[in-house]
C-alpha cells in the first residue's frame, strides 16, 4: 500500500468546500463534488468541517486533506486553528489534517510550536500540512516537524494580500520550493489547468484546485468579467 504523500504526487487535489454563506453550502453536494472529482481523475480532497469529510468519505474513497474554519475573536487565524479542531477533525479521521501555519498571533496566545507539541503528543502519526504565506512559516513549518506545507495563504495574510501564485512566472512558489525538503503543495488561486501544470514544473510537489472547479459562482463571475471587458474593448 502506498503511503498517502505519494499517491499525492505529481496529481490533483480538489478542494470541494462552500461556506454557511456559499449557494453549494451543504455536505450532500460537497460529497457529490467529491465525487466527481474522483470521476475526473482527482487523487484526493480538501475538505473543511466534520459532516462535510463525513459525506464525501461515504461516497469516494479517496484520501482527505481536512480542515476545519473556525472564527475567533482574538486571532485571524481560522483554519484548524487549536486543538480543538483537530480533536473535532480526528472523529472522522482525515489522511492529512491541514492548519495554519502562519506567524500571526493565535488564539489563545497559544505558539504554533506548543500547538504542534500538543497535537504530536495526543496523535504521533496524524500527516499535518502547514497552511503558509511566506517563506519564512515554511521553513519554521518544516522545522517544527509538518509532512508537508502549503502556500494556501499566500495573498491572504496582512503581509501578502492581494498576491497570487501565478504572479512572475510563480515565483513565490519557486522560492518556497527551495527553502524546504518537505513536498510543497501549491494551493490558492490556481484559476486554470495550465497554472497547475505549471506549478508541478516550478517544483510543486502535488496541487489543490479549489474555486476554479467546485465554486460556480467563481466560475460564472470569470466568465462574466470576460464577456464585458471584450463588449468594453468593442464599445
Ligand atoms: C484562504 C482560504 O480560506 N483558503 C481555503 C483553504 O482551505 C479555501 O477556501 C480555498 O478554496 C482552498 O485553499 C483552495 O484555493 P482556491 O479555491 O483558490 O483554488
Amino acid at each position: 500500500m502506498k503511503n498517502v504523500l505519494d499517491i499525492l504526487k505529481g496529481k490533483l487535489i480538489v478542494s470541494c468546500q462552500a461556506l454557511d454563506n456559499e449557494p453549494l453550502h451543504s455536505p450532500f453536494i460537497m460529497a457529490r463534488m467529491a465525487l466527481a472529482a474522483a470521476q475526473g481523475g482527482a487523487v484526493a480532497i480538501r475538505a473543511n468541517s466534520v459532516v462535510d469529510i463525513e459525506a464525501i468519505k461515504k461516497q469516494v474513497s479517496l484520501p482527505v486533506i481536512g480542515i476545519i474554519k473556525r472564527d475567533y475573536p482574538d486571532s485571524e487565524v481560522f483554519i484548524t486553528a487549536t486543538l480543538r479542531e483537530v480533536d473535532e477533525l480526528m472523529a472522522v479521521k482525515p489522511e492529512i489534517i491541514a492548519l495554519d501555519a502562519t506567524a500571526r498571533p493565535r488564539p489563545g496566545g497559544q505558539t504554533l510550536a506548543g500547538l504542534m507539541t500538543a497535537i504530536r503528543a495526543r496523535y504521533p502519526s496524524q500527516l499535518l500540512m502547514a497552511d503558509i504565506a511566506t517563506v519564512e512559516e515554511a521553513k519554521t513549518a518544516q522545522a517544527l516537524g509538518f509532512d508537508c506545507v502549503g502556500t494556501t495563504l499566500y495573498g491572504y495574510t496582512a503581509d501578502t494580500a492581494g498576491h497570487k501564485l501565478k504572479e512572475r512566472e510563480c515565483e513565490f512558489l519557486r522560492e518556497v520550493v527551495a527553502a524546504v525538503t518537505i513536498p510543497v503543495v501549491a494551493e490558492g488561486n490556481v484559476e486554470t489547468p495550465e497554472l497547475a501544470a505549471r506549478c508541478l514544473e516550478s517544483g510543486a510537489y502535488t496541487v489543490v484546485v479549489g474555486g476554479a472547479i467546485t465554486r460556480p459562482q467563481q466560475i460564472t463571475a470569470r466568465f462574466v468579467g470576460a464577456i464585458e471587458a471584450q463588449s468594453t474593448d468593442r464599445a
